[in-house]
């Protein structure tokens, strides 16, 4: 492992989560043989971040699950074959800076029985990422098979031999992480000099404790009050994210210019322990689940998952604004919300009453029905 402990914002040393020796056969390697007979690829991942909020609450929601990431590693030494270690260890830094608390990741990739052609005991690839160092490749389960590996004459490699594509590019750092002054590590004595990591964004904040947000849903594409109903239990099931209301379900007019069917819309109050880009994310996964394209912008769709606030969060990144930034002027939002939070305020730039805002909005004309019990009834007509 790396020595050298990483900092967090403050200069207080953040705490690390080890899994040792984790192992898998991979068909890693430059050599023919390597790829078709594969052999054991040994990882070692050290993540930094604060344990403290975890051990206070006892809950696993404010930690790294462990066995989550260990699973992630062994897919990634046993997955799809790359050429180089140093990949191997690029993608497992990669997926666990995926999991937001993690401040940085120290990575190392054993080859035991490297082709090395003289007696060794060990080779290993070590490489510390952080949030301003982001690492080169990710990991990609479905990568297509590698034609420049492949040896004119050498033997069909087998089926499990998926090559992966070349790594992505080095992905710009996100807005507003300052670049770190070169570092001062001294080569002579191996020492690498603690790595101050900066506060995660805003959006990355998990909160102190469960805080409310409002989720809007809209569908207007396949069965969509079959589909509102599953994204619903999708998001319910969700960690970290309990729904406490859904409102009305709305038949709405298509906002946007593009002529499309009506949309059936409705609206979540939840209470979430994640943090807002984190929400997003599970927004995101829920509409991956009912096949969500983004083709034509606000054009029909499947299921739309949108953020509409976020307690106590006003703000604009590159993918998250909070509150959502068109939802002061959409009645297929305000409408159903107003049901279920008569007194409810949307805050800045345009906000105000939602109920009131829901009365003056441009497409308020729109909102045909509201159907008050649509959850547990048998679906039929409106109301
Ligand atoms: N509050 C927010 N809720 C959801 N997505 C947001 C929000 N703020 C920014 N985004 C970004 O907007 C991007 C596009 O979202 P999406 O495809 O759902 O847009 P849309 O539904 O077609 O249009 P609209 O944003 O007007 O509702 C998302 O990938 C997301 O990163
Ligand atoms: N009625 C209605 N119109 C829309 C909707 C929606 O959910 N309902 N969503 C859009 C983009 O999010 C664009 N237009």
């Amino acid at each position: 492992m790396l020595p050298g402990p990483v900092l967090d914002a403050h200069g207080r040393q953040l705490d690390q989560v080890r899994l040792t020796g984790l192992s898998a056969t991979g068909f890693h390697g430059v050599l023919d043989h390597e790829r078709a007979e594969g052999q054991t690829f040994v990882a070692d991942v050290t993540v930094h971040v604060d344990t403290r909020r975890a051990a206070a609450s006892d809950d696993l929601a404010h930690t790294l699950n462990y066995a989550e990431l260990a699973a992630e590693v062994v897919e990634i030494l046993g997955g799809p074959a790359v050429r180089l270690v140093e990949t191997l260890a690029e993608q497992i830094a990669s997926a666990a800076l995926d999991h937001t608390l993690v401040a940085a990741v120290d990575v190392a990739v054993h080859k035991p029985s490297a082709p090395v052609g003289v007696p060794f005991g060990d080779v290993v690839v070590a490489i510390r990422r952080d949030r301003v160092k982001l690492p080169s490749a990710r990991f990609d389960p479905a990568a297509a098979p590698a034609t420049s590996v492949a040896t004119i004459g050498a033997p069909a490699a087998p089926d499990a031999v998926r090559p992966a594509a070349a790594p992505a590019p080095v992905p710009p750092p996100p807005a507003g992480i300052p670049a770190l002054a070169p570092s001062d590590d001294d080569p002579a004595t191996g020492l690498v000099d603690p790595v101050p990591v900066p506060e995660p964004d805003l959006m990355d904040r998990a909160p102190a404790g469960p805080v409310k947000a409002v989720l809007a849903l809209g569908s207007n594409m396949g069965d969509p009050r079959e589909i509102l109903t599953r994204a619903i239990e999708d998001l319910a099931g969700a960690p970290g994210l309990e729904v406490l209301k859904v409102a009305p379900l709305a038949r709405t007019a298509a906002v946007g210019g593009v002529e499309q069917p009506d949309f059936l819309n409705t609206v979540l109050l939840v209470r979430t322990t994640l943090a807002p880009r984190a929400l997003l994310r599970v927004a995101h996964a829920v509409e991956q689940e009912h096949h969500r394209t983004r083709d034509v912008r606000w054009g029909p769709r499947t299921l739309d998952v949108d953020l509409i606030t976020y307690e106590g969060v006003v703000g604009v990144t590159d993918d998250l604004e909070l509150p959502h930034p068109r939802a002061h002027e959409r009645a297929f939002v305000l409408a159903p919300w107003a049901e279920i939070e008569p007194d409810a305020v949307l805050p800045g730039l345009g906000g105000g009453p939602v109920a009131a805002l829901a009365a003056t909005a441009p497409d308020r004309e729109g909102v045909r029905w509201l159907r008050l019990d649509w959850t547990s009834g048998d679906g039929g007509s409106r109301p």
